[in-house]
């Protein structure tokens, strides 16, 4: 397995938010994450990047323990999480706001002419809109912005892409264009965690499936095992039964 979590669990005070979660993530594959709002999916994403520490549990890569406790730590291991909140540094170049860390991250710096093709070349694998690498990016809209903070994962070649509904903003044919960029890393053999409301992403992109109800995984599957309104009843008994009327 490329990534285990094993009783991953995490407070905020009174407030569990994962109670015990254990997934294991195979290389290779588009891995969804379905939950209701307050499921524990946000609290996930931020355990996989360093963002918050979990209270217990362990993680296993490449069947190794990994420790990793802040941001730089799981982005060195080749970890990259695009937010639902857009970050962006308002007043920085797109092509900087692209390139933002990456410098650092390999100890050394990209030589300037190198830049602007890397940073080109990152938003060319998916964006469809045309995006101005010179402009601020604050001036761009909330779309475009959008496409840069996913170019920013893409250009470190992630082993372990996490995407926290980020397909929102886009319109169709980059939303479209995303989509068989993650098709494409994970026939590359990158891990993609997909997290999304839409039923019919999950069904269309998914390898797999996890769904949390309140901070634990009810279910691991392959896509196809379950029918839609299945997967609805086990995120949210209560919902899928008034809907489905069953
Ligand atoms: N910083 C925080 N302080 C206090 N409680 C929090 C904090 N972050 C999350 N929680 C709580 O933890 C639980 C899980 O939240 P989390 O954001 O992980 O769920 P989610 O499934 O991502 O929901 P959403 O779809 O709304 O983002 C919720 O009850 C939430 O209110």
């Amino acid at each position: 397995m490329m990534l285990e979590i094993h009783t991953l669990s995490k407070r905020y005070g009174e407030t569990v938010a994962l109670a015990g979660a254990s997934i294991a993530f195979r290389a290779g594959t588009i891995h969804t994450i379905l939950g209701e709002n307050g499921s524990g999916k946000s609290t996930l994403v931020k355990l996989l990047s360093g963002i918050v520490q979990p209270d217990g549990g362990t993680m296993l890569l490449d069947g190794t323990p990994f420790s990793g406790r802040r941001p730089a730590e799981f982005q060195a291991a080749g970890f990259a999480t695009v937010f639902q909140e857009v970050l962006i540094a308002p007043d920085r170049s797109v092509e900087d706001n692209i390139l933002l860390g990456l410098d650092g991250l390999v100890h050394r710096r990209i030589p300037r002419d190198r830049r602007r093709q890397t940073a080109a070349d990152a938003l060319a694998r998916f964006a469809v809109t045309p995006v101005p690498l010179d402009v601020k990016a604050g001036s761009l809209p909330l779309a475009a912005q959008q496409l840069i903070v996913l170019a920013r994962a893409v250009v470190r070649r992630p082993r372990v892409l996490i995407l926290d509904e980020v397909t929102a903003a886009l319109d169709y044919a980059d939303r479209e264009s995303v989509f068989s960029l993650m098709r494409q890393l994970a026939a590359e053999g990158s891990l993609l965690l997909f997290i999304t409301h839409r039923m019919d992403e999950v069904m269309s992109l998914s390898d797999r499936i996890s769904i949390l109800r309140s901070g634990k995984v009810v279910t691991t599957e392959e896509r196809g095992l379950s029918t839609p309104a299945e997967l609805l009843k086990a995120m949210a008994p209560q919902t899928a039964a008034e809907l489905l009327h069953v």
